[in-house]
């Protein structure tokens, strides 16, 4: 089944109001040549700039996180009605430097995660094992663990909701990509996993994103893979000349 890519940029803790603004122009013209779905998840402070900038575009704009409340005492947090108030369409859960700086776990995640789409936003799940848990060869009970903790009371219906980004916590900013045949393995064994937790057919229509040091000169490989959907990138998302070539991957 042929599955619509999803390109996406996670801008991390980078750029001001007025540089967000211009690559995110950048970005959506770049878009506008392409047929494939296009995200960025600019920082919370360039979120309505950037909303704005993009209206009528058909850019996907995301956030890089979200609370589980709608309102409240919860200093430090966007609530999801902030979100789609100014146009944010998606939303960034569970990265790795989420749970890995930040300690959130996978009931947390999956508090989110359910938030989200309470209120349409479609949740980028994130999950992947680090480097110990590679080579201690428990990449799949970790895979298995974030997975049917994320989804945690999540119904089939809102989990075909659900985009899926495989970040391997050792290929993330590093240079190193997981070979393809590493990542294909990954999202072969998540999309039998959704088969099992939900059915054939919706593991058949979520896309799974790669993400982890992708570039230009990777893109096609992973693209080529028959359970890679898309790519969640870091870096090469804040250049627009590599995000170019990345959304228009061959
Ligand atoms: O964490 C990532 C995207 O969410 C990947 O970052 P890099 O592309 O910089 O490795």
């Amino acid at each position: 089944m042929k599955r619509r890519p999803l390109l996406a940029g996670n801008w991390k803790m980078h750029l001001n109001i007025a540089d967000a603004v211009e690559l995110a122009k950048n970005v959506a013209a770049a878009a506008e040549q392409s047929d494939r779905d296009v995200m960025i998840a600019p920082a919370f402070t360039a979120l309505s700039a950037v909303a704005k900038a993009l209206k009528g575009s058909r850019l996907f704009l995301g956030a890089q996180n979200v609370a589980w409340e709608a309102q409240g005492a919860f200093t430090g947090e966007i609530a999801p009605p902030m979100l789609t108030d100014i146009g944010v369409r998606m939303v960034i859960i569970g990265h790795s430097e989420r749970r890995h700086i930040f300690l959130e776990d996978d009931a947390m995640i999956n508090r989110r995660l359910r938030a989200a789409l309470n209120y349409d936003l479609t949740p980028v799940l994130c999950l992947g094992e680090t480097l110990a848990e590679r080579e201690a060869g428990s990449t799949f009970q970790v895979l298995e663990m974030q997975l049917r903790g994320g989804l945690q009371e999540v119904s089939a219906a809102q989990a075909a909701q659900v985009v899926l980004a495989y970040e391997p916590v050792w290929a993330i900013g590093t240079g190193r990509t997981a070979s393809t045949d590493q990542a294909q393995e990954a999202h072969a064994f998540l999309r039998r996993l959704l088969a099992k937790i939900y059915n054939k057919n919706l593991a058949e229509t979520v896309r799974v994103l790669y993400g982890g040091s992708v570039k230009p000169d990777n893109i096609s490989a992973l693209m080529a893979q028959a359970d890679i959907d898309g790519a969640l990138v870091g870096g090469a998302a804040l250049k627009i000349d590599a995000f170019e070539r990345i959304i228009r991957f061959q």
